[in-house]
């Protein structure tokens, strides 16, 4: 890597932000872990990151409200430096029958895995104009689209919209030297997936191949390497083969 590069991953306390922030420190990136609630596992990231000799700080926001965004990408460009990559992983879910969701609930779940990843685009985009360089990956879902599942309306709509969002911005951001991709992971046993209860873990227990968050992480690694230059606007799934037919 010829400069240094400063990377924002939102969620990063734990599960597959987690393994993505180790990732990226141990390739030469500053990182910005991102966390909402729990300051102590994101400090444990930054932790296991400085002990292998990399360099990260953690920055509290819920990136769900837009002026939480903004203040995140402030203060990673004041105290790290110019953000130049951006790994919008933060999200959550609440599965709920259609007919039972509320519309609290239904904002709430486009707000963090949607509109968030939105406002965190928007206010790192600038720094990577000026850098004329820079990569943002979206985690999306199969839930998105290619696989879709009942009763996680909500999800799938923030999630298939991460898609839309990933197709446009690639195409407006092409001549800048800026990349856009999404990643769809399989199935990780995560604190997502426990909280859609033990009726749905033991259908994605039969139906996918349980994947390490590892996996995910290398994939998002290679999207913002140099090697993925000319990569943008596509959506990987990260699985081995895709659900299992039982
Ligand atoms: N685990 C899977 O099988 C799987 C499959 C497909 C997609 N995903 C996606 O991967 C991403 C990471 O999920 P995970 O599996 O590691 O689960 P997780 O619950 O461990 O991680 C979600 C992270 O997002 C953070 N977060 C939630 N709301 C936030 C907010 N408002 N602001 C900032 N951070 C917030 C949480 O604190 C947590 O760190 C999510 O976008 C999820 O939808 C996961």
């Amino acid at each position: 890597m010829s400069r240094r590069r400063v990377a924002i991953v939102t969620g990063g306390g734990r599960g597959i932000g987690a393994a993505v922030c180790e990732r990226l420190a141990s390739d030469g990136f500053a990182v910005a872990v991102n966390y909402a609630r729990s300051a102590d596992a994101a400090a444990g990231v930054v932790a296991r990151i400085e002990e292998n000799g990399g360099e990260a700080r953690a920055f509290e926001a819920d990136i769900a409200d837009p002026a939480q965004a903004e203040r995140l990408t402030v203060a990673v460009a004041e105290s790290l430096g110019p953000p130049s990559v951006l790994i919008n992983n933060a999200g959550m879910n609440s599965a709920a029958a259609a007919r039972r969701q509320s519309p609290d609930e239904w904002d709430r779940i486009i707000g963090v895995n949607l509109s968030g990843a939105f406002y965190c685009s928007h206010f790192v985009l600038p720094h990577m104009y000026e850098l004329g360089w820079g990569r943002i990956v979206f985690v999306s879902s199969p839930s998105g689209g290619r696989r879709p599942a009942p009763a996680v309306s909500a999800y799938s709509a923030a999630k298939a919209g991460l898609v839309g969002m990933t197709r446009s911005l690639a195409q407006e951001v092409a001549r800048r030297g800026i990349t856009v991709n999404a990643v769809m992971p399989g199935y990780v046993a995560t604190d997502i997936t426990a909280s859609a209860g033990d009726a749905a873990v033991e259908s994605l227990e039969r139906s996918w191949p349980r994947i390490p968050a590892e996996s995910v992480a290398s994939t998002v690694a290679f999207l913002v390497g140099d090697d993925a230059a000319d990569v943008s606007g596509e959506e990987i799934g990260v699985w081995r083969g895709g659900p299992v037919s039982i």
